[in-house]
């Protein structure tokens, strides 16, 4: 799913209406209605529930004297609440004149501002897409007012005094939203971690918006959800064999710390690949046999930790780092798995071999093209050496690594987002709280090397799919353990129906 900038969104929309043959006016209907529905649908609003529709002076104010008109026609009572302004835009003052004379409407001012107790529901249709600053004065009162009260705020396409897609100072006035929806796409803002408090739960309402239009946007970020991958990961032909899906080699563990090779071991088993071996210290050698029989260990000379490099001939993919430490040794192995690997070989980082391009700098020169890299926020600090200033400029921060290093970057967290080479940005739909617990990350590790060694898939789509599988294991798991009691462990059993359901 393509995310669309503010101006996208507004081209979009004199698109939709041009290749429609319908009027502005008419999208708008389209946009209440279906604001309406998901209103009766998902909200069980009651006959009595008190209703306050908040009308800013464009249109997104148009929509919520729509749905105002439309919550009448339906039997309830809402009452409007309009926003002074200079200026109106043509289709709010169409549906001004629309609104039936039975519906209260009031103007808001400083001094008269909605009681809102709570149980009363409040749709707030102030400023969508259009937004151009942060909002001051009146406005600005008006959210902070219903930001205090305990009424349920469901926001019309976004949550007023919130930038669509650029970053804006802290303290803005934004309507904290307990539900947002938003018109036929998702917007970038959602996904930034400093607006979870204000979008709430956002959902996508579709209106009909012109596809070829979007389908011929080009754009920087876009959103993965189960459709955007279909096709992306073929079902196993009848005459494959295990050269097909790789032989993988692991480089993972210390003393004290090989639960993250067996993590990552039997997450790459889960993912399909055709043969994997194992390197970790010596002493890892009987964990591993034991836990994870179906790999074999190439166990090091060293006790403790990772200190050679094995000969790198057979192995279509390699990953190096989960519970690795950060011995010189194996920053010496780092430097020679990079020298060695070339460029047919597929690479996967993470944990400590991270920290070690971070502490080791002059290695990340040294990258192949299209190694994967799976840092989460820390280690990703780390990586480019600079705090980022906000939500925004880290993701300008991955994209401009991703660019100078050839690589690909998946930065964890809430909507893993995915930089890529040549630019473009990839937003994880799935997942949830509960992953955020030891091991996840190594589960990770695993997977992707499984789909990195699989030889019928481009790097992009190992990525897309390691990624979002490795979310929907997590949110199959917690379907059934719940997300305080979700481990790394039960991620791994959830690889295989991820994986299926993405098959095909
Ligand atoms: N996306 C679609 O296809 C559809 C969107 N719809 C709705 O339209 C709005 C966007 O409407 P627009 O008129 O462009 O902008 P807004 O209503 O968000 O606000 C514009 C209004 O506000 C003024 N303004 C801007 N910034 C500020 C500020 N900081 N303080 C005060 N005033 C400000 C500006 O000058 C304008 O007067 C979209 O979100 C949807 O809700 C369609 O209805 C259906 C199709
Ligand atoms: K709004």
């Amino acid at each position: 799913m393509k995310l669309l900038t503010a101006a996208q969104t507004r081209a979009l929309d004199q698109a939709t209406v041009e290749a429609q043959g319908i009027t502005s006016l008419e999208l708008m209907e389209r946009a209440a209605t279906a604001c309406t529905l998901w209103l009766l649908d998902e909200l069980q609003l009651a006959f009595s529930t008190e209703i306050h529709v908040l009308c800013g002076p464009g249109n997104n104010g148009g929509d919520g004297l729509a749905v105002a008109r439309q919550l009448h026609t339906a039997g309830y009572a809402p009452q409007v609440w309009l926003l002074p302004a200079d200026k109106h835009s043509a289709d709010f003052l169409l549906n001004r004149q629309q609104l039936p004379q039975a519906i209260r409407c009031q103007e808001l001012s400083a001094r008269r501002l909605p009681m809102l107790p709570a149980g009363a529901l409040v749709l707030d249709a102030l400023f969508g897409t259009g937004l151009t600053r942060p909002l001051e004065g009146l406005p600005a009162t008006i959210v902070k007012h219903l930001n205090q009260t305990e009424a349920t705020v469901v926001a019309v396409d976004m949550p007023s005094g919130l930038l669509a897609d650029s970053p804006q100072p802290a303290g803005s006035a934004i309507v904290r939203a307990h539900h947002t929806l938003s018109f036929e796409l998702p917007k970038l803002a959602f996904l930034m971690p400093r607006n979870a408090d204000f979008v709430g739960e956002w959902t996508v309402l579709p209106i009909g918006l012109d596809q070829s239009f979007i389908h011929n946007t080009d754009v920087d970020n876009y959103f993965v959800d189960a459709a955007s991958l279909a096709g992306r990961l073929p079902r196993r032909a009848r005459f494959s064999h295990k050269g097909t899906f790789g032989h993988a080699l692991l480089l993972a563990g210390s003393y004290g710390k090989l639960g993250a090779a067996v993590l990552a071991a039997r997450a790459c088993l889960r993912g399909g690949v055709g043969l994997l071996t194992v390197r970790t210290p010596a002493v890892g050698y009987t964990v591993l046999q034991m836990s994870v029989p179906e790999a074999m260990a190439l166990p090091d000379p060293s006790h403790d930790f990772v200190t050679e490099l094995p000969e790198l001939q057979p192995y279509a993919a390699v990953a190096m780092g989960p519970g690795l430490g950060q011995e010189v040794s194996s920053a010496e192995v780092l430097r020679q798995l990079l020298r060695q690997a070339g460029s047919r070989r597929a690479l996967v980082l993470d944990a400590d071999a991270l920290n070690l391009l971070s502490t080791h700098r002059e290695l990340l020169g040294k990258l192949p093209p299209d190694t994967v890299l799976t840092p989460h926020l820390k280690e990703f600090e780390r990586l480019t050496g600079e705090p980022a200033r906000d939500d925004y400029h880290r993701l300008e921060q991955l994209r401009a690594f991703c660019r100078e290093h050839r690589c690909y970057c998946v930065l964890k967290g809430a909507y893993t987002a995915l930089g890529t080479p040549h630019g473009p940005m990839y937003f994880n739909s799935t997942g949830n709280p509960g992953m955020s617990t030891g091991g996840s990350g190594d589960v990770l590790t695993g997977l992707l090397l499984a789909l990195r060694a699989d030889q019928r898939l481009s790097p992009l789509d190992a990525a897309l799919l390691a990624v979002y599988a490795h979310g929907r294991a997590g949110d199959l798991a917690a379907a059934e353990t719940g997300e305080a009691g979700l481990i790394a462990g039960d991620l791994v059993q959830f690889i295989g129906p991820a994986l299926r359901e993405l098959e095909g």
